[in-house]
């Protein structure tokens, strides 16, 4: 991607992470809540992401963005889903359009797919000699509202594959923490997505060439309900990290 890439959520904990690791592979815009400090070494702008006239700036010439601004509470109200998500989602595709934006990258979650986390099926599905896996294809099962949001991310951006053109990938994130899996949280284990994975799936969202892709971003755990199969073929996503590798403090070698 040789054209500009908007970053919205740019100043939040996926957004820093990616932009850290990439600041140097890519021209990029990016899209803050409110004003950061200190400044980046990249063009910003400020504001409400379901605002046009904040977006319509920060979209101009731009080739592809990544959509991670929005509420990325479990437990999100609503009105804030509905707005911070849903809108604003709505506000990134359609002037997307506007702009002639090539391809949308956007931070779907884990929690749109969190129903088929059934009674009968966990804790089980979380462990290592479990082969229950979720591949992309399933349809969305969101657990709670904020779930509804991100499903409904990834239909609007269908739409707009379909009804523009738009190059979409969805990346189902897991759980992407400051530092190393957490432990006692099997769930966690699970999902985990270190930081170097999530730079790095991102950088071949933005590199990979597909239409409509929906991808689950988790590091290679050895546990794990999610198929990392999608993301290797479409993406050339090859995750180096595992959490079954961490004690809680530093990486562990483990014996063959
Ligand atoms: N961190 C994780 O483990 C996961 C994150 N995600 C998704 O990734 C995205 C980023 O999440 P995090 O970085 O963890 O959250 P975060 O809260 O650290 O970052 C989100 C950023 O978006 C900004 N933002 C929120 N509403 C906005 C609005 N209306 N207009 C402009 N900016 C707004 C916030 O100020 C914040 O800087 C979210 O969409 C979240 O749902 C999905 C799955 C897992
Ligand atoms: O989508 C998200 O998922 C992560 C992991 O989910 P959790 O239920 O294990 O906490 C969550 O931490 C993050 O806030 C959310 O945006």
């Amino acid at each position: 991607m040789d054209d500009p890439v908007l970053l919205t959520g740019a100043g939040g904990h996926v957004g820093q992470t990616v932009y850290e690791r990439l600041k140097d592979d890519y021209d990029w815009r990016l899209l803050y809540h409110t004003q950061p400090s200190p400044e980046p070494d990249h063009p910003y702008f400020t504001g409400e992401v379901q605002d046009t006239d904040t977006v319509r700036p920060a979209i101009e010439d731009v080739g592809a963005v990544i959509h991670l601004a929005g509420d990325p509470r479990r437990d999100a109200p609503w009105r804030s889903v509905i707005s911070n998500n849903i809108d604003g989602t709505h506000t990134i595709y359609e002037l997307a359009v506007e702009a002639g934006v090539e391809k949308v990258v956007f931070a779907s979650s884990n929690h749109a797919v969190g129903a088929f986390e059934t009674d009968e099926r966990t804790p089980e599905m979380y462990r290592a000699d479990d082969d229950f896996r979720l591949d992309g294809t399933e349809r969305p099962r969101p657990g709670n509202k904020y779930g509804i949001s991100k499903a409904t991310g990834e239909t609007i951006g269908r739409y707009y594959h379909d009804e523009y053109g738009i190059a979409v990938c969805n990346i189902r994130i897991g759980n992407l923490n400051e530092d190393h899996p957490p432990i006692d949280y099997e769930r966690g284990q699970a999902m985990w997505l270190s930081t170097e994975d999530c730079a790095h799936i991102h950088d071949c969202a933005l590199q990979a060439d597909y239409g409509y892709e929906t991808v689950y971003g988790i590091s290679d755990n050895d546990r794990k309900y999610y198929s990392l199969e999608r993301a290797k073929e479409v993406l050339g996503y090859e995750p180096r990290d595992n959490s079954a590798h961490f004690d809680g403090d530093e990486r562990v070698v483990k014996p063959d």
